[in-house]
Formats: C-alpha cells, sequence, structure tokens
C-alpha cells in the first residue's frame, strides 16, 4: 500500500528554473505578494477586506479591517467574516506547507468563538499555522485577535491536498472565480429566506458568484456562515438568549456556483439547561447533503 510522506521540507524554495513566485510557495517574498494579489480579486476575501500580510511555509498572517459595519453593538465580529478568514488562514498554512501543492478543499472546520473585541480595536488579525501535512492531507490552526491583543476566535481545520499532478495549475494559478460581485459579511443573513409556511427549522438561500473561493467552488466559511444565520434563528424562535460557543462543520460534496437554492434543516441535538447544541444539514436543491453544521451554544438566561 502506498505510504503517505509527511511533509518534512518546508516549501517554497527559491525555483532553481527562476519561475514566478507563486502563494503556494511559501519561502519567497514574491509569494507574499502573489497571494495578496490572489485575494484582492477574490470575491469573498476582497469583499471582507481581507489581506495577507505574512507569508513563509506553513504560517500565514490576515488582516481584516474592522469597519464600523463588521463590529456588533456588543463587540462582536460578523460570523462570517471570523469563518472565512479562519477558513482561508488554515487553508493557506496547510498548502503553503505541502512542497508544489495544487491547493485542495476544507474537510472540516471548527470555530470556537470566544469573545468582543477590545475597546478600540481597529484590525482583526488571523495568524494560521500547519500542525502537519502530508500528501493527501493537512490539519491547521488559526488564532483570531484584535490589534489590542484581545483573542476573539480560535480555530481548527483539516484540508485535503489535492494529488500532484506535473502540469496541473498549482495553488491560485485559474483565473479569478465568481465573476465581478464582491461577499458581502454583512448582507448574508438577508440573502437567507425563511421557510414561506414559518418553520423556523428551514432556511434557503440562493448561491451567487460571490460567494465563491479560488476554486471557483462556494467556500467553506460561506457554507459556515451561512449555517450560523440558520442556528441563531432556529435558537431565537424557541425564545431563549443564547451565546455560541462553537460550531463545526463536516464539508461532505463540493458546492457549484450554478447549484441554485441551498437549503438549510437545523434540530436540536441537545436541549439543556446550560446548553444547547443545533445540527444543521445544508442540501442541495436536488436533496443530496453539501455539509453538516453542528453549533453549541450556551444559554443567557434560565
Ligand atoms: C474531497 C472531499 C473533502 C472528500 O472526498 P472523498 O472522501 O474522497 O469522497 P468522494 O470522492 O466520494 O466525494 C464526496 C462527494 O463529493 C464529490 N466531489 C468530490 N470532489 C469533487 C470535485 N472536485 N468536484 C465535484 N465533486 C466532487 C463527489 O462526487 C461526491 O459526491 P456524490 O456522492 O457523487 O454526489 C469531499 O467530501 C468534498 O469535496 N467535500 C466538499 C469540500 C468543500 O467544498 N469545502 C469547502 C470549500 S473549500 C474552501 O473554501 C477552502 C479555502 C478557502 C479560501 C482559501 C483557501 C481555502
Amino acid at each position: 500500500m502506498e505510504q503517505d510522506r509527511a511533509v518534512r521540507t518546508p516549501m517554497g524554495r527559491a525555483a532553481a528554473d527562476g519561475s514566478p513566485a507563486h502563494p503556494s510557495d511559501g519561502s519567497r517574498p514574491a509569494a507574499l505578494t502573489a497571494l495578496r494579489e490572489r485575494l484582492a480579486v477574490a470575491p469573498v476575501e476582497r469583499g471582507v477586506g481581507t489581506a495577507a500580510t505574512a507569508l513563509s511555509p506553513g504560517r500565514v498572517r490576515l488582516e481584516v479591517p474592522l469597519r464600523p459595519d463588521l463590529v456588533g453593538a456588543d463587540g462582536t465580529v460578523n460570523a462570517a467574516v471570523l469563518t472565512t478568514t479562519a477558513d482561508c488562514a488554515i487553508g493557506m498554512s496547510v498548502h503553503s506547507s505541502v512542497p508544489g501543492s495544487r491547493g485542495g478543499p476544507t474537510v472540516e472546520l471548527r470555530l470556537d468563538h470566544v469573545g468582543p473585541v477590545g475597546a478600540g480595536a481597529r484590525t482583526l488579525i488571523v495568524d494560521g499555522s500547519v500542525v502537519h501535512s502530508d500528501t493527501r492531507t493537512g490539519a491547521g490552526r488559526a488564532v483570531l485577535t484584535d490589534d489590542t491583543g484581545v483573542l476573539v476566535a480560535h480555530a481548527v481545520g483539516t484540508m485535503a491536498v489535492d494529488p500532484l499532478r506535473e502540469g496541473v495549475p498549482a495553488l491560485g494559478d485559474a483565473a479569478a472565480p465568481g465573476g465581478g460581485e464582491a461577499f458581502d459579511p454583512v448582507g448574508l443573513a438577508a440573502l437567507a429566506g425563511a421557510d414561506p409556511d414559518g418553520d423556523p427549522a428551514e432556511l434557503r438561500m440562493t448561491v451567487r458568484g460571490s460567494m465563491s473561493n479560488l476554486r471557483g467552488k462556494v467556500h467553506g466559511g460561506v457554507l459556515m456562515g451561512f449555517a450560523h444565520v440558520a442556528q441563531d434563528r432556529f435558537q431565537a424562535a424557541h425564545g431563549v438568549a443564547v451565546r455560541r460557543v462553537s460550531c463545526t462543520v463536516d464539508y461532505l460534496r463540493p458546492v457549484p456556483l450554478d447549484a441554485g437554492e441551498l437549503v438549510c434543516r437545523s434540530e436540536f441535538v441537545r436541549r439543556g439547561r446550560r446548553f444547547w447544541t443545533v445540527r444543521t444539514t445544508v442540501s442541495r436543491s436536488d436533496g443530496k447533503p453539501v455539509a453538516l453544521a453542528a453549533g453549541t451554544g450556551v444559554l443567557l438566561a434560565p
């Protein structure tokens, strides 16, 4: 049986043939410039305002200016900002650690919500680092702080590493997907339509080009953000204030940009005196599930 090869050598030494720098070529200064250029045209990262400020093999730093509309009155950062930057940072840290990586999708992502930003915070800082990678898979983490040093969230994730094939474009070489529209993290909740019959367990949303990742599929962070919206509404319909603690998503199938409508269906897994856990299945219009999300919150009042 073929053995997976653990990646011991950091990728990105200068190419002997002098070929142009590439975002996955993490040790070359020009690789950071290449990554910045890619994120500047990626619909989700452009809409959120995500910029890469540091890149080395297995490590990336992303920064997001905290515009007033991205921070709630209680200081919590918009959930889609947290989910998309965590997914991106973990993906970039894993793939920059795999020599010649073609990239690969998120298999699982868990985000722990810690709390609001500090007084006067102006920037969200997302530090991604690889934990392990080999030629098939990689795990990474992201620590999300603000520029006053306050921890806002923490994430861990598993990425698939697509098989390396000679002559196949590597991570980030494809043209910018998704057309010209940028993703609006604040508007995500408004895109999600309630069930016409008033069932709080069901929520629908039509896929748009602005939700694209660098691979031309719906961004893992957007799917997680959609599940947050569904779970917030489901819990609100049960009349109790809940503070979100964590969300874990298993990504079962890629969602193409022409997928049409996605449907979220939520149910309680735990409805305890202190904690509620809601499982949300995100399905395509043909009924096939694309993601399973489990969100846990702590009740704020009895
Ligand atoms: C690949 C794997 C994770 C595992 O696969 P396996 O265990 O080997 O399972 P299997 O091969 O059986 O496939 C299962 C089903 O999947 C389908 N399918 C598979 N591959 C393809 C394909 N290439 N194209 C089309 N379909 C494909 C396949 O036909 C089957 O469907 P079916 O039963 O026929 O209807 C798969 O579950 C998957 O793609 N999940 C979704 C991942 C995802 O969308 N993550 C979030 C976005 S990533 C992101 O944004 C990160 C980022 C952001 C920013 C910056 C940087 C990074």
